[in-house]
């Protein structure tokens, strides 16, 4: 067999990994140039984001703890503002995709370098795509400016997650390999992470779930993250980031929830249309095939596996199904206005919770 055509860009990153890497903060801090870091935060992990700062001494500039979901643009600018005020060269992100993505606002704005310490599987640090929202409507772009100069992946750090946020956030990384494995500008070396990352999670997340301090496990998970997440960054997503897009932006379903209710359902939508990608995601998972295997692994673990266990209304289906064949995104089997009673087929079976058809 003969390997396809393809482009591929390699980003200027640098990634530690390690159980206690976050040792290493102040000699990356060094290595980028700067001096003064504002670490960010979501008000929930302000002890975390102290103990770092505590341990930077003179290189912190302070914290800033107000990280929230999809990144409004009202805490984009304050966090901005505060930057400023406090003369900070660099930002550490400490969190999940919420705290990243604001230090991603931070830098589509001034250019300062962030570093990376993701707590979460959700893949942010390893992109350069921001989302912003303003009045309501979330938007997404792509600009290497936002791009973490350095991801410092440490699985202690891991270990506090909740049993089912893990199982959640490792889904949502799967999805991002999943479609990475289908993408019409993925190429070799992408499916190889794709596969090694699903693989990764889909070992790890029954492990956390049967003991959520096991550091085996918390690193298996976070190198699949890792894997997971740098296809999220290289290769185009599909119709299922843009069901979940809709469903997170307009009904305000949170973020991994949504992703492993409907993974299986977009799954499933798309089988036929790319069997070998199927085939390769089933492997990883060790399933018959890829749309059941993703619902088991959920409903094994103790995730959500219905919408509307996750606060979205039975009415609220027509809306979506309006909404996500607008712009639809590049999928290896077209969504547009007229596969829309497709779709809302989809969203009404992932809102009961029904097997993947
Ligand atoms: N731009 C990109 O490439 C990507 C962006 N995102 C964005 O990231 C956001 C979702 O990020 P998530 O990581 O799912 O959630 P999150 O960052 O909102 O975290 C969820 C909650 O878990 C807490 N938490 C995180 N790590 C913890 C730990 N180790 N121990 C205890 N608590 C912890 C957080 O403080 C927060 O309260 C969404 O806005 C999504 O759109 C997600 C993936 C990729
Ligand atoms: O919405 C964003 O901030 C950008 C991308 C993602 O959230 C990827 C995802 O859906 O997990």
């Amino acid at each position: 067999m003969s390997a396809r055509d393809f482009i591929h860009i390699t980003r200027p990153q640098r990634v530690v990994f390690g159980a206690g890497a976050l040792q290493h903060l102040a000699r990356e801090i060094d290595a980028l140039g700067a001096r003064r870091a504002l670490v960010l935060c979501t008000p929930e992990q302000r002890g975390q984001a102290e103990r770092v700062a505590d341990m930077l001494g003179a290189r912190a500039a302070g914290v800033f703890d107000r990280a929230v979901m999809h990144v409004p643009i009202e805490t984009a600018r304050e966090a901005r503002a505060e930057a400023q005020r406090l003369g900070a060269d660099c930002a550490v992100a400490i969190g999940g995709g919420s705290t990243t993505g604001l230090g991603k606002a931070i830098a589509l704005d001034s250019g300062l370098p962030i570093v990376a310490i993701p707590t979460t599987y959700a893949g942010s640090e390893m992109t350069p795509i921001y989302g912003l929202t303003e009045q309501g409507l979330k938007k997404t772009g792509n600009d290497v400016r936002v791009l973490p100069r350095t991801v410092i992946y440490d699985p202690e750090l891991s270990r506090t997650l909740p049993v089912g946020l893990s199982v959640t956030s490792g889904i949502n990384a799967i999805a991002h390999a999943a479609e990475g494995l289908y993408a019409r500008d993925g190429n070799p070396v992408m499916d190889l992470m794709a596969e090694e990352g699903i693989a990764a999670l889909a070992r790890a997340l029954p492990a956390i779930r049967a003991q959520a301090d096991d550091i085996d496990a918390r690193s298996d998970a976070l190198y699949g993250a890792w894997l997971c997440g740098s296809v999220l960054g290289s290769v185009g997503m599909a119709l299922h980031h843009k069901l979940c897009h809709t469903l997170g932006g307009s009904f305000n379903l949170p973020h991994a929830e949504v992703h492993t209710v409907v993974l299986p359902h977009a799954l499933a939508f798309n089988a036929a249309a790319a069997p070998q990608a199927m085939a390769r995601i089933a492997r990883a998972l060790g399933t018959p095939t890829a749309p059941q295997g993703v619902q088991d692994l959920a409903r094994a673990n103790g995730a959500p596996i219905a919408l509307r266990d996750i606060g979205m209304k039975e009415d609220d289906i027509d809306r979506a199904a309006d909404i996500a064949v607008q712009n639809p995104y590049w999928n290896p089997r077209p969504f547009g206005p007229a596969e829309r009673d497709a779709l809302r087929a989809l969203l009404q079976r992932a809102w009961a919770g029904a097997p993947p058809g």
